[in-house]
Order: structure tokens, then C-alpha cells, then sequence
């Protein structure tokens, strides 16, 4: 994979077996996005190969009911509010909101006393909250997730990490980068870090 004539992800090989957790770490520009959009099927690389769930990534609506990927920044629709939005990830996924668990969903994310706020007047770590919350409140298979950690409070990282638990409990699978070990082994992923070829 490169960008123009800059070489990006050269001899990586990764392997995420069903219903365990890996999380990529390494420095800053080594290529985890890039590794992650792949994955998800949001970029295609020159050379190689990559296979989810026996398949090419982001080839079929089937790939998009079980990947939820947090790669791309969140869009939010105009006018509807961080309760809305949820309601509409969980219609959308077949789920009737209440018996989904809309309410609790936000409580559990600290959103309560911002559910009937719009997305964009939330604060940073308000909004890192409802895309992980969005992104768990419908069925999947598979999260990948771009360094989920970002903007949270320490108690927000406790939260989540403790999500992620279940959800790999639950039989899920998990790629995710982050700069954040502790989170990362607190979530139940395995470290495996990409180091440049050039020295
Ligand atoms: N759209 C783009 N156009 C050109 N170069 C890009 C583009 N996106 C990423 N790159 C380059 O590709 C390399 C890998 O970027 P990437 O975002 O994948 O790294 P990363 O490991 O996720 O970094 P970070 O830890 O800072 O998030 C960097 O050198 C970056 O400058």
C-alpha cells in the first residue's frame, strides 16, 4: 500500500482469529489507520491480500451487517439528537429501540443529561462516547475501532475497556489501534506492534 510514492504497510501480516481481540500499536504515521481502513474495506491496497470473514473486505451488505468500523469520523444527521441517532442505528439493524436498550445504552456512556442534545453541541469526549456507543448498541461480529480511547477520561477508558470485554465474551471479534497499552490490555486485545522496515 502507498500513497503517491510513500510506501505504507509493506510485509505486514496479521491474523485475527473469530471472537478474540487484537489491538495494533506503533508510532505515530507507522500505518495502523491506513492498516484499519483496509480492513474495512475503505481502501484498497495495491498488493496482497485481505480476507474477513472468509470474504473481501467491504464487498457486500453482508460484510456491513457484522463490521462496524469507528475508521471514518463520524457524520451526523442534521437536526436529530444523540437519543435519535441511536434509535436510528438500532431501526436500521432490524433492533426495536427500546428492546435494544437505547436508554441504558446512553447511560452507560454518560449520556443521559445530553440525549435530547445534537451531536454537534457535544464536547469532544461527548462525541468519542456516542460513537462508541452507536457503534455497540447494534448486532456485529466484528469492531474495528481506531484508537477508542482518544478524548476519553480515565473513567470513560475503564467503562469502555470493560465493554469491550464483553463483547469479545459474547463471541465478538476486535481490531483496533490505539497509543494506549493499558486500555488496550484492560479491553482483552493482544498487542502486536508494526515497526518500520526502513531502519
Ligand atoms: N490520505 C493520505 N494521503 C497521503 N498520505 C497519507 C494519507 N493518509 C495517511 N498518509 C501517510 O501514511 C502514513 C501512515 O498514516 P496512518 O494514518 O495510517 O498512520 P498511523 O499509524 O495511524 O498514525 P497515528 O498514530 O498518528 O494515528 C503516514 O506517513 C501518513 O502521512
Amino acid at each position: 500500500m502507498s500513497y503517491g510514492s510513500v510506501p505504507v504497510l509493506a510485509g505486514v501480516a496479521l491474523t485475527v482469529p473469530a471472537g478474540t481481540g487484537v489491538c495494533v500499536t506503533g508510532e505515530n504515521g507507522i500505518g495502523k489507520s491506513t492498516l484499519l481502513r483496509c480492513v474495512s474495506g475503505l481502501q484498497r491496497p495495491d498488493d496482497g491480500r485481505i480476507r474477513v470473514f472468509g470474504a473481501n473486505p467491504g464487498s457486500s451488505p453482508e460484510f456491513w451487517a457484522a463490521v462496524v468500523t469507528t475508521v471514518e469520523p463520524p457524520t451526523w444527521y442534521p437536526g436529530l439528537t444523540t437519543r435519535e441517532h441511536a434509535e436510528l442505528i438500532c431501526r436500521a439493524h432490524g433492533q426495536d429501540p427500546d428492546e435494544a436498550g437505547v436508554d441504558e445504552a446512553l447511560d452507560r456512556f454518560g449520556l443521559t443529561g445530553h440525549a435530547d442534545a445534537i451531536p454537534p453541541s457535544l464536547s469532544s469526549g461527548q462525541k468519542q462516547r456516542l460513537t462508541l456507543a452507536l457503534a455497540l448498541i447494534r448486532p456485529s461480529s466484528l469492531l474495528i475501532l481506531d484508537e477508542p480511547e482518544q478524548r476519553l477520561d480515565p473513567e470513560g477508558r475503564a467503562s469502555v475497556a470493560a465493554m469491550l470485554v464483553d463483547y469479545l465474551a459474547g463471541g465478538g471479534s476486535l481490531l483496533m489501534a490505539s497509543h494506549d497499552d493499558k486500555f488496550s490490555v484492560a479491553s482483552g486485545a493482544e498487542l502486536t506492534t508494526m515497526e518500520s522496515l526502513v531502519p
